[in-house]
């Protein structure tokens, strides 16, 4: 017998794959509504112009090199990137107690705080909302960490079940690690109102739990970079612990670059250095060092005035696309008097619309209409232009009559 013979063949990832699914129709209306990546009103991958000016800054340098970086990173990144998702006058960064490691985007961020957690604050269990980015809850368990779920979506009025949340935060034992989605909520593009983050940031101080924030949207989802990190940043000026993934995947479009950063906000500047200490040993036999280019991009059009402008208008600019492709998705279903209430895909916020569309009818569109979705009804916005929302329209329509 072969060695390996009997490995199974894994299944492919339920967001990732549905790529490869897409890659192989040969349909010539085919649509890629699956990944959570930015696509022109032409449908093309879009390399901003702020990225490309920094990476001709980067080529022209013939001072750089391609040295080992310090296992926490770039240290000039990762100082922009904390004060990008703090303010500047946060009380954390004056009082110098956050400790900020470049890691591999916003993935490798959470990986890297879960093994954080696994070795530095056992026995919590991490309370992840439901539902929530499928990669979660691959993530977590691989670091030894026990996961539970809180409520979040009330699927029948399609909006979220506050009243759900706070019920399982309480309950939940004092302590318990509380993943949050610092802005555009993935898959359901539903955010607490400010007022309700209040709510939710005094019952996890309550109860001492540990709030985890993932951002991996922050620009994406309003255009605007401090609207979509208030919820963060009024937990960070509260004076309590703190963990937040960065990624800049999505808002700076280095999908590939793999670009983060995971910050731990402590009580103090000796307790934050002993903190990036500590993540310094898990990194170093994880992978050693991260990678010098994507850092070098983001370090150089966020320390550039003109560049970080052109980079803030080109983030709204993707925003307010994606805000476009929801108005004409549901005028288009209008249009159509496709049944039902379609007025959540003008509600929700960020890449995604939580359509409502269940796997059955995501099947039906992908067989009849070449639509390539996840199954759990989630549209990335991203990949419409004006020219192919009739088509998705369509192909709601025909499933739902
Ligand atoms: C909430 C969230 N957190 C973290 C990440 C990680 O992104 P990165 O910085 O590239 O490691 C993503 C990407 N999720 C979209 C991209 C594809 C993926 O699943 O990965 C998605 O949901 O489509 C998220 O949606």
């Amino acid at each position: 017998k072969c060695l390996w013979e009997d490995v199974e063949m894994a299944p492919e990832d339920p967001i990732l794959g549905v790529t490869l699914a897409y890659n192989k129709d040969t349909s010539a209306v085919k649509l890629n509504l699956g990944v959570g990546a930015y696509r022109t009103e032409e449908g093309k991958p879009f390399v901003l112009e702020s990225v490309r000016k920094a990476e001709a800054i980067l080529a022209a340098d013939r001072s750089r090199n391609k040295e080992y970086l310090p296992i926490t990173g770039l240290a000039a990144f990762n100082k922009l990137s904390r004060e990008l998702i703090l303010e500047n006058d946060c009380p954390a960064l004056v009082e110098n107690r956050v400790a900020t490691i470049q890691c591999l985007s916003g993935t490798g961020s959470l990986r890297v705080g879960a093994d954080f957690l696994a070795a530095h604050y056992p026995n919590a269990a991490i309370y992840l909302p439901d539902p929530t980015w499928g990669n979660h809850k691959g993530i977590f368990p691989a670091s030894g960490l026990c996961m539970k779920k809180y409520r979040y979506y009330n699927s029948q009025s399609r909006g979220l079940d506050i009243e759900g949340m706070i019920k399982d935060l309480k309950s939940a034992p004092s302590g318990s690690v509380v993943l949050l989605h610092g802005c555009a909520h993935n898959p359901t593009g539903v955010d607490p109102l400010p007022e309700q983050w209040e709510v939710i940031r005094q019952v996890i101080r309550d109860k001492g739990h540990l709030p985890f924030f993932d951002c991996a949207y922050q620009g994406f989802a309003s255009g605007d970079l401090s609207q979509d990190a208030a919820a963060v940043r009024s937990f960070a000026g509260d004076g309590g612990e703190l963990l937040i993934a960065q990624s800049f995947a999505k808002n700076m479009g280095l999908y590939g670059e793999r670009v983060g950063a995971l910050s731990v906000v402590c009580r103090s500047e000796v307790i934050a250095k002993k903190l990036e200490s500590q993540v310094k040993i898990i990194i170093r036999k994880m992978y050693s060092s991260p990678p010098i280019h994507g850092a070098s991009i983001v370090t150089t059009v966020l320390g550039d005035k003109e560049l970080r402008e052109e980079w803030m208008s080109e983030l709204r600019g993707m925003a307010n696309r994606i805000i476009q492709m929801r108005k004409q998705l549901y005028d288009a279903l209008i249009l159509r008097e496709t049944p039902g209430d379609w007025s959540h895909i003008l509600n929700q916020i960020g890449m995604f619309t939580y359509s409502g569309l269940n796997k059955e009818q995501v099947a039906v569109m992908t067989r009849d209409y070449h639509v390539y979705m996840t199954s759990n009804g989630r549209i990335s916005m991203a990949g419409l232009s004006p020219s192919t929302v009739p088509h998705l329209a369509d192909a709601i329509h025909a499933a739902v009559t």
